[in-house]
């Protein structure tokens, strides 16, 4: 099985192919909230397709697509990583998941899914903030943005593994198979 800085360097090939192939002129601040506006719609989709919120319907079950929405989204996240210099954060403790699985999460998935969104804003839109030098947080992470970003990918994780149960090797399989639909749709002039 590839690693996730394996994933995102994957993701960086396809990003810059698209760059290259559609002449994608931007600055920086553009792409970035390019790639936030798309990863918001991929995080929709995901959450449509599986449908935990539809209270008013009466057999709410996930659709087939919720794995391909869900990775969509991981394309998106990857790419973030990628474009703010992220990607050591990307690495998440499984224990830290099994604890989630154990106590739940406060406000269900809603709870998960809404945390995802603010902690996003947060990482992308609140100016650069350095954490104190003996922040008893994670020793890499340097900044508030980072840590927002970090748990913003944790709680994404969480969503696949814990809400949605896929395991680690379902999610990177079907991001590689979708990465390869991605490049197979620039090659016909998607
Ligand atoms: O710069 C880009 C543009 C698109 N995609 C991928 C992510 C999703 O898998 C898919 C979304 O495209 P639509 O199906 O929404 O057109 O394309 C990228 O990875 N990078």
């Amino acid at each position: 099985m590839k690693t996730i800085e394996e994933l995102a360097a994957i993701q960086e090939k396809l990003d810059q192919r698209i760059i290259t192939d559609k002449n994608i002129q931007w600055t920086e601040k553009d792409r970035l909230l390019t790639t936030l506006v798309a990863l918001d719609v991929e995080l929709a989709e995901m959450a449509n397709e599986s449908q935990w919120f539809k209270v008013w319907k009466s057999d709410p079950q996930p659709k087939e697509k919720v794995l391909e929405e869900y990775v969509d989204a991981l394309h998106f996240f990857l790419s973030i990583a990628n474009q703010k210099g992220w990607v050591s954060y990307l690495r998440i403790h499984p224990e830290a998941i099994e604890d989630l699985e154990d106590e739940g999460f406060d406000g269900g998935l809603n709870g998960i899914y809404l945390e995802i969104k603010g902690s996003l804003i947060n990482a992308l839109f609140t100016k650069e903030k350095p954490l104190p030098e003996n922040s008893m947080f994670f020793k890499d992470v340097k900044t508030y943005n980072a840590l927002s970003f970090k748990s913003a990918w944790f709680l994404f994780m969480a969503i696949g593994l814990v809400g949605f149960k896929f395991t680690e090797d379902q999610i990177f399989e079907a991001y590689l198979e979708k990465n390869k639909v991605n490049h197979q749709r620039q090659d016909s002039g998607y």
